[in-house]
């Protein structure tokens, strides 16, 4: 394994840049106006392992909003506030094999709750399980617990992109409403209070060095892999690994399954979170995306690694 860190802090800025020139076929997100100011040829990425070691090459030191990749932490969070029944009777288990933001399923299938928690319908139900008095309070709470797993207390949500978002989610909103009517939402919810903490958590502001130590706490099991605190208790974490194998990367999950086995998440500001179990946290950026929202360099450079060390689990 040491020779294999060697190996890759040698190898891995020229993989990088091999992998870079995907981006080429790639687009920056325009629908949420904010994202489109980020720089579409960009990619860059950190590796930590869990004796604190890090690697990184390009773009690395970009901020960028974590948009869907943070829908897996308030996923945690949820169960750690209501546990697997209370959530899982609000939100299913199955990819859809539909676009991230679709509306289809909701009505085609019975009973009328979101196939999963990584699609959007399935987040904003999420959203509206955090415990808190008030909107600000669950916030609150999502960015203390967010902090702790990035190892960062300044951690806050970006307010031009969630403003930006919060305009012009037009989408989103008819989600929310559709799920009020079939009372997934429940009546006592407020939707625009609910949206605006999916809206305020989608825009936390991190770089790769963030998302590689969040995601070395699933690595880890749920815990710290510095002060030995259990941060997320390790049945959840299977829960949430299993979710990003099988609805991470959303509609292109089996293909990246197939092509580099690990467990990740991607978000369209062009983050993407992923692990190695038992060894490496991950954060890649490259703001340029495929049809299916994820990043087409940071997709490549994933898979040309996993195959080049043997990652996948499978
Ligand atoms: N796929 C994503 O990253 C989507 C998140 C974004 N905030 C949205 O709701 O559309």
């Amino acid at each position: 394994m040491n020779s294999e860190w060697a190996k890759l802090e040698q190898q891995l800025p020229a993989m990088l840049e091999e992998s870079r020139k995907q981006a080429a076929k790639g687009n920056v997100a325009e629908y949420i106006p904010e994202l489109a100011f980020a720089p579409a040829d960009a990619l860059g990425i950190t590796v930590i392992d869990l004796q604190g070691r890090m690697i990184t090459a390009g773009d690395c030191r970009l901020s960028f909003t974590m948009q869907s990749i943070s829908k897996v932490y308030t996923l945690l969070l949820a169960l750690m506030d209501n546990g697997e029944e209370g959530v899982f009777a609000k939100v299913g288990k199955e990819p859809t094999g539909d676009d991230f933001n679709s509306m289809l399923k909701l009505e085609l299938v019975e009973p009328g709750i979101p196939f999963n928690p990584l699609i959007n319908a399935g987040a904003i139900v999420i959203s509206s399980l955090i415990h808190g008095a008030d909107p600000d309070e669950k916030v609150e709470r999502i960015l203390a617990f967010f902090r702790k797993l990035a190892d960062d207390p300044s951690l806050s949500y970006n307010k031009d992109v969630y403003l930006s978002e919060k305009r012009t989610a037009h989408r989103n909103r008819s989600l929310a409403y559709f799920l009020k009517d079939n009372e997934v939402l429940d009546e006592d919810i407020d939707v625009e209070e609910v949206l605006d903490v999916y809206f305020k958590h989608c825009s936390i502001e991190i770089n790769c060095r963030h998302l590689a130590r969040m995601a070395l706490v699933l690595t880890n099991d749920g815990v710290d892999p510095h002060t030995g605190e259990e941060l997320i208790p390790r049945r959840y974490v299977q829960i949430a690994k299993t979710f990003m194998i099988s609805c991470g990367m959303y509609n292109a999950s089996g293909e990246f399954a197939i092509q580099a086995g690990i467990p990740a998440k991607s978000g369209v500001a062009g983050g993407i979170l992923a692990l190695v179990p038992g060894r490496y946290g991950i954060g890649v950026i490259g703001p340029a995306l495929n049809k299916k929202g994820n990043s087409t360099a940071g997709v490549d450079l994933l898979e040309k690694l996993s195959q080049a060390y043997d990652w996948s689990m499978f």
